[in-house]
Parts: structure tokens; sequence; C-alpha cells
């Protein structure tokens, strides 16, 4: 077992080394400040109209002159006044301070272990580029690739250079970038248990790192989880940093329940610290999200309308228009609610229904979080619905069923679709439904919560309102993905001579607000990491009170083999789901048809 250094071998304890983000060249006049309450630095800018600067993330506190639309013309520089904003915010997450010159003289090793994977290849190579192109990596940083696939490291430049993309807009040196970061990409074959075999990257590791006084070392594990604990054991054994800190990403699954998950955090815990292991849930990093707490904390008028006084229920949607296809082998064996309501959906909820934490300091935050998962009410198996897609054949154009993919096995009655509803029995929520519904083949690609309120009582309009008032209640849609935005469903007077009611939405469009491209949420987050910033990840204790959560349901499905209700690829999914919405005196604010 480990102290509190960590890894096996470490010569220092994380946190003893503290962290800040990456130097870049500033504008002269930029110079650093004292921390901001959060134990990091921060930088102040003569430029920014602020009343605070800070970093990006939860933590951001940069308030900027929002008076100007993007649509407006540019400032007499040429710039467009809030792309410009954003370019300064962006710089003021490129933190300086106190320990600046320790991160401008410290070797950066990042690994990603199961290199050749689909993982890799789509999400963290990309990421890494964008990060580096941001100009926030480490000026000494080289990344290093690792699993049994035999490829000398021109081949593997060749791998990650098929899916490196200059996504970040109008920049002219891409080619040149791409090229530099390139030329840092090593890859080293080896056997995931084998700790020589790490030891042989490390050897390699120590060769780009030698000319700094310390050496930082990321370890991605993009990997199944089935092997998780044999490369954390040998990672540890034979590559943790001799002189820096060592951080281990743990993609999911984190167990496939209880028990599962028990085993899988002992086992870890034999060879990784706590304070190593960067549990990571993508959905945590994306854009919305991480506005989510800015919205509720930093405007008046959303915080006191948060609860069951005024909101009727929560609904947290998420679907996709495509299916397993090619993935099916995994997914089986895990299904829709392993794979998205118990990590994706569950943290959005904690985190949207969480008591204001002591501050935006990590350990405040998912205090506050798995406050919210230990409160939750057991799952009732009647407010639980399970679908499975069929094969569909419409206009002509044929699309699989889930069962026909040969990876599937035969009959096999996993779902791919889910809803249910949970209840968080505090005084803040009793009785407010939390809707939850995730599918695979449905109409649409969507993430989104939305928020339902009560309505108005003793509304003078009702008469005008021509529909039930319930259904002419605000409804505030956080849109996380497609055409990312917020808006807010108000009834407004039709103008004119008469008196009719119209229903409209105040409308912040991402896209129309914001000329600028989001970063995906692979880039927010390993940035995190090596910033050493764990709000958005996930504690073990979380997982535990999820786990405790979904546990019984998924026995209850497995052990009785339910069947799961039918839905066309392609469809809105069960009607179940509308029966177990309207149980609750509810309907899904994506199947309205005026959702305007
Ligand atoms: N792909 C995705 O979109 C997402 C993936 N994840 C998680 O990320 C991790 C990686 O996912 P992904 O890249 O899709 O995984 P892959 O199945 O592509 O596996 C990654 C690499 O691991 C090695 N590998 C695969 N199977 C085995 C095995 N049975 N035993 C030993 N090594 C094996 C292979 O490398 P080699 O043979 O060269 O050693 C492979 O290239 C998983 O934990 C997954 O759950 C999470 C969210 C989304
Ligand atoms: O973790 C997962 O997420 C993806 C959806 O992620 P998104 O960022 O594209 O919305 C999902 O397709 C996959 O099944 C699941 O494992």
């Amino acid at each position: 077992m480990l102290g509190r250094d960590g890894l096996r071998g470490m010569a220092l304890v994380e946190g003893m080394h503290p962290v800040t983000r990456p130097v870049v060249p500033l504008p002269a006049a930029g110079k650093p400040v004292r921390s901001n309450g959060l134990g990091k630095p921060q930088v102040q800018r003569p430029s920014v109209s602020a009343a605070t600067a800070g970093p990006s993330s939860l933590g951001a506190a940069t308030i900027l002159d929002r008076d100007t639309p993007s649509t407006a013309a540019p400032s007499s520089n040429g710039a467009d006044p809030i792309d410009a904003q954003i370019a300064i915010s962006n710089q003021n997450a490129r933190i300086e301070g106190d320990n600046a010159e320790d991160w401008h003289h410290n070797a950066l090793s990042v690994v990603v272990v199961g290199a050749s994977g689909d993982l890799a290849k789509k999400k963290i190579f990309p990421a890494l580029f964008a990060i580096f192109y941001e100009g926030m990596m480490p000026k000494h940083f080289n990344i290093y690739g690792f699993a049994r696939s035999n490829m000398s490291d021109d081949e593997f430049r060749d791998l990650i250079a098929a899916s490196l993309t200059c996504r970040v807009d109008q920049k002219e040196d891409c080619g040149d970038k791409m090229e530099y970061f390139l030329d840092r990409c090593f890859y080293q074959p080896g056997q995931y248990g084998s700790e020589e075999d790490f030891k042989k990257l490390s050897d390699r590791m120590t060769e780009t790192e030698q000319h700094q006084n310390k050496a930082d070392r990321v370890f991605y594990l993009s990997i199944p989880p089935s092997i998780f604990t044999q490369v954390a054991g040998a990672a540890s054994k034979g590559a943790s940093s001799p002189s820096g800190w060592t951080r281990v990403i743990v993609e999911k699954p984190f167990g496939k329940d209880t028990e599962s998950f028990n085993k899988l955090s002992a086992d870890l815990y034999q060879h990784l610290s706590e304070e190593q292991m960067y549990r990571i849930d993508h959905y945590l990093g994306k854009e919305l999200i991480e506005n989510l707490t800015v919205l509720r904390f930093a405007n008046l008028v959303f915080e006191p309308l948060w609860s069951r006084q005024f909101i009727r229920n929560v609904q947290v949607i998420f679907s996709e228009n495509f299916g397993t296809e090619g993935r099916g082998g995994y997914f089986d064996s895990y299904g829709i609610i392993r794979d998205v309501l118990q990590n994706h959906l569950l943290q959005i909820v904690s985190l949207f229904a969480m008591e204001t934490p002591t501050s935006l300091a990590a350990e405040d935050i998912r205090d506050e979080k798995v406050k919210v998962l230990r409160n939750m009410l057991p799952i009732n198996m009647d407010d639980v619905v399970i679908g499975q897609y069929k094969g569909r054949n419409k206009h002509g154009v044929k699309k699989p069923g889930y069962l026909d993919d040969k990876t599937v096995p035969a009959g096999s009655r996993c779902p791919t679709f889910c809803a249910m509803a949970m209840f968080i029995n505090n005084s803040r929520w009793d009785g407010v439904p939390f809707l939850l519904k995730a599918g695979k083949a449905l109409k649409s690609r969507t993430a989104e919560i939305r928020v339902q309120f009560r309505h108005v009582p003793g509304n003078l309009y009702s008469a005008k309102l021509n529909q039930d008032l319930d259904r002419a209640a605000n409804e505030l849609v956080i849109k996380i993905q497609p055409d990312e935005g917020i808006y807010l469903k108000i009834n407004n007077k039709l103008p004119g001579l008469g008196l009719t009611l119209d229903q409209t939405k105040l409308d912040l469009s991402y896209s129309s607000r914001y000329k600028t491209h989001l970063p995906d949420a692979y880039e927010r987050l390993i940035l995190d990491v090596i910033n050493g910033d764990k709000r958005l990840f996930i504690r073990n204790d979380e997982l535990e009170a999820a786990w405790k959560l979904f546990t019984p349901v998924l026995q209850e499905i497995e052990n009785r083999e339910m069947k799961p209700e039918l839905y066309p690829y392609g469809s809105r999914g069960p009607v179940g789901a509308h029966y177990l919405a309207a149980k609750y005196g509810v309907r899904w604010g994506d199947a309205l048809a005026n959702d305007i």
C-alpha cells in the first residue's frame, strides 16, 4: 500500500510541488499578482474590463463587458470586441505566478497508454495538440504512446497526424506547429503488465527530460478497464517520475456495479494515491456544464429559484442519432445505464442540484456533489423504462437494429435506451422529479438540461394562455450540444393592438453571441490534469454513492432478464418513457410540439 507519496518510488509528494499554468509570452503590462481563493495565482491585465481575473474552468472570475454583441462593428484595431475579450480570458487561463519559473523549467511527459486505440486517436492526441496549439503546454513537453502494437516513432507520428486538425481558426502557422508537435511524439511498444517495458519507456522519457530540474509525468490510461490495475502497477513501479509529480488519468467505466467498483478501487489504491488519480467523465469538461455553476451562482435571478418552491421538474436528456454499430461488443456488456446514466447524467444532476459550495476549490465542490448523491432516494423500478432499438426501413433507407450488429450476442436484452425518475430527499428538492433519459439510435443527437418551472399562481392571464397553465410555465433550457446555448421560455404579448400571448424565448445562442471555437471537453480536462485542478474529476466517494443507487436497478434488470421495449431506429424512443413522465404530470421538453 502506498503512503502519501503516491506512486511507489516517487520522490515527491503530489501537492508539494505547486503547479501553475504554463507561461506564455504576455503583453508587457501583464504582471503576476497574488492568488485568488483557489490557491491559483492570477494575472492582471490592464485591458480587461474586469472586477477580477482568474483561471478559466469553474473558477472563472473574469467579468467581461457584455454590452457589445459579437456582431457589432469591429473595434478600432479591427478585432471583434467579444473575440478580443475571449482571447484575454483565455490568456488568463495561462496563469503565471510564484512558481511560473518551475513550470517553465520542468519537463512534462504525457504518456498515452493504449495509444493505438480508438479514444487515443479520436480524442486524446487531438486534444494534446490543441493544448499545445493554444500555447498552454509547458515549454518542455513530450508525448509518449505506449501499447502492444509494434510501431516506430515515425509510424506513430503518421497515426497521430491523421487525426490532428487545425481547428483553431485563422491561425496561419498550423503546419509548422504540427511538425513541431509531432517531433515531440515518441512511441514505446510494450506489454501492459510488464514493469520492464515501463522501465524502458521511463528510460526513453528520461532522455528527453534530462535537461530540466524536474520531470512531471501524466499517464492517460486509454485502455479497456480489465487491464487498468495491471497497468497502474507496472507503470507505477517502472515509470513513476523520479523527481516531479506523477498523475494518472483513469477512463470510465469505473466498474460495473458496487462490487466490481470496490474491487477496482481497492486494486488501484495498491498502486496509486487518491491524489494522483484523475477519474475522467468527459461530460464535466463540456463548456455548458462548466457554465452551469456560473449561471446559477453568479446570477441573482437564478439561484433563488433553484428549489422545489419554483421548480416542478428537471430533465437531463441525452440522445444520439446513431447506434452502437462497431462498438456492440463493448456496449453489450455495459448497456446505456452504465454507459451514460450512471456517469454523465448523474454527474450533471449532482452538479445541478448541489448546495452552494464553500468555495470553488475542488474538494468543496465535490463534497457538495456527493451529498446530493447520498441524499437520493433508492430508484423505484416502476420509475425505470428500458428500450432497445430495432431496424427501420424508411423511404428506402435501411437502418440496422441493435441485434443486427454481428458483435452483439443473439437475443441480447441489453438496453440501448433508458428513462428514469430520481428524487433527492432533502429540503431543497423534496418531491421534485429528476427525469433522466438516454438513448442510442434516436431521432436526433442532443444533450440538454431542461428546468421546468411551476406555473404562475393566480395567473392574471390564464384565460389568454389557451392551454394548461403548466404548459405555459417557464422553462430554462441548457443546451449542452449541439448548438450550445441557454434559453428561457417566457410568455410575451404579441405586438399589436390585440392582447394575445405568445410563448417565446430569451435566447443566448453561443454561435451568434461568441464567434469562437469551443474547446473539446478532453482539451479542458487534460489541461486541468496538467495544472493539478481536480474540480472536474470524480472522487471515489462519488462513484461509491453512484453505484449504490444504480446497482440494485441493474441487478433487477439483469437478474429478471427484463425485456426492453423495442423502438425503431431514428424514433423518439419507447412510448413507456412518455408514460413515465405523465405519471409525474410532466412532458418531456424535447418532445413538445411547441418547443420553440
Ligand atoms: N472510444 C470511446 O469513444 C470512448 C472510450 N472510453 C474508454 O476509454 C478507454 C479506451 O477506449 P478505446 O480507445 O475505445 O479502447 P480500444 O478498444 O480501442 O483499446 C485501446 C487499446 O488497448 C489495447 N487493447 C484492446 N483490447 C485489449 C485487451 N483485451 N487486452 C489488452 N489490450 C487491449 C489495444 O492496443 P494494443 O493491442 O496495441 O495494445 C487498443 O488499441 C476504455 O476504458 C473506454 O471505456 C470512454 C469514453 C468514450
Ligand atoms: O462516454 C460516452 O460518451 C459518448 C458520447 O459522448 P459525446 O461527447 O459525443 O456526446 C457515447 O457515444 C458513448 O457511448 C459513451 O461511452
